[in-house]
């Protein structure tokens, strides 16, 4: 099976000057919005910031946000009347996904614009590998309406190249899967009921079409029992594990299969959970950009859109990934791309080729500047 290789250590700029930053986030759904802000708000933090994070629902910090919070980050409910606003805005001001700051906030923005500096206004995006990325990226929306009218607002694009806001990476996260290594995945795994031997597989997703081809595949590796190849399904809470289970009703055999439902985790256990497996399935924005950095071979349930975008966004992270064939077949069928009897079977041949592809991928991320250093600069620069 691929063995969990950490990253290496790479200097991370520390010199950027203390600002206080409003960091709006709107829960539109499921675990995204919350785990990309809680990651740019604690890693602002941790590079000397203070951040004060604004959030419609914040449900999921209770068991995502690892405890006690680090000091400099507070978070906030939605600010529903001037009484909720603080005197002063902050220096930076960031609008994630899009999300409109609410009204009582913007007027306090306006009037102390008005009296003083205004601050930088960021509207940082989703996070794609197509080509608009790079161009849209630090682009200047200037508002013709509104209290803020005149004001600028710019746009931040995370992204996988050198051309665009990059991805989030924690100034300790080298260090983090060096001492994971260092503890032993072995340790982990067992801890979870794994054999060294066994063929990990985590699966975090909506309902992918291909989800039953894919269990079944497992199912008769697991009957054969192939030397070496003992597939094991770890599920995470919510939609993966409701997923499998619905599987399983529809076909009993595949109660047979070895499946390992988890409890959710705060993030920090989450990016062990993707170091300790052999094949991480993930899905949505947060969970890629953790498995990349994992180094394990991966693939990606893409956040499904009604007019179908997501067809080409996952065909841009493709190209970008240079992912093998084999690899593409998969995701492909896995979200629905192409029939679901055409999920190529995987091999420990195959997870191998994959693994080198991530790891393909991760050295070129790892090469260019991180999403909070590229935040920082940009703030230095407009300020
Ligand atoms: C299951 C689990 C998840 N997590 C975290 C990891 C991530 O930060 C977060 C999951 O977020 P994502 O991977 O982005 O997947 P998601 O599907 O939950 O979120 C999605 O929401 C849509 C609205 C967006 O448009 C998508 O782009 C995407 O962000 O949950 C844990 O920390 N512990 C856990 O146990």
């Amino acid at each position: 099976m691929p063995d969990f290789l950490p990253l290496s250590p790479s200097a991370v700029p520390s010199n950027a000057a203390p600002r206080t930053w409003d960091l709006f986030c709107q829960v539109i759904d499921n675990f995204g919005d919350v785990g990309v802000c809680w990651r740019a708000a604690s890693e602002l933090v941790a590079r000397g910031q203070t951040v004060r994070l604004w959030m419609d629902d914040a449900s999921a910090l209770q068991w995502m946000a690892p405890l006690p919070h680090p000091p400099g980050l507070t978070v906030h409910p939605w600010p529903a009347s001037a009484a909720d606003v603080p005197a002063r805005v902050g220096e930076v001001v960031v609008e994630a996904f899009g999300c409109e700051i609410p009204a009582p906030f913007l007027q306090t923005l306006a009037a102390q614009a008005a009296a003083d500096r205004p601050p930088v206004w960021i509207n940082l995006e989703y996070l794609s590998a197509e080509d608009y990325v790079a161009r849209c990226h630090r682009l200047p929306s200037r508002l013709m309406s509104g209290p803020a009218s005149g004001l600028t607002r710019w746009f931040f694009y995370p992204g996988f190249t050198a051309d665009t806001g990059g991805l989030i990476a924690e100034h300790d996260l080298a260090a983090r899967q060096a001492a994971f290594a260092a503890r032993g995945r072995s340790a982990w795994r067992a801890a979870h009921g794994l054999q060294d031997g066994d063929c990990a597989i985590s699966l975090f997703c909506y309902e992918p079409p291909a989800l039953p081809q894919l269990l079944a595949q497992l199912r008769e590796q697991t009957a054969s029992a192939q030397a070496g190849w003992q597939p094991q399904l770890l599920t995470t809470p919510g939609r993966a594990t409701a997923a499998v289970a619905a599987a399983r009703q529809a076909d009993p055999r595949l109660e047979s299969l070895d499946v390992h439902a988890l409890d959710t985790s705060p993030q920090p256990q989450f990016d062990e959970m993707l170091w300790a497996c052999d094949l991480n399935l993930v899905r949505g924005e947060d969970s890629l950009v953790r498995a990349l950095w994992a180094g394990q071979p991966l693939v990606w349930h893409i956040y499904p859109q009604d007019d179908n975008a997501h067809h080409a966004k996952l065909d841009a992270f493709l190209d970008w990934l240079q992912a093998p064939a084999a690899l593409r077949s998969f995701h492909h069928a896995w979200n629905g791309l192409a029939p679901a009897d055409s999920l190529p079977r995987l091999t420990p041949g195959l997870l191998r080729e994959w693994q080198a592809c991530t790891l393909a991928a991760r050295q070129k991320l790892h090469a260019q500047t991180d999403l909070i250093a590229q935040l920082l600069q940009f703030v230095a620069e407009k300020s």
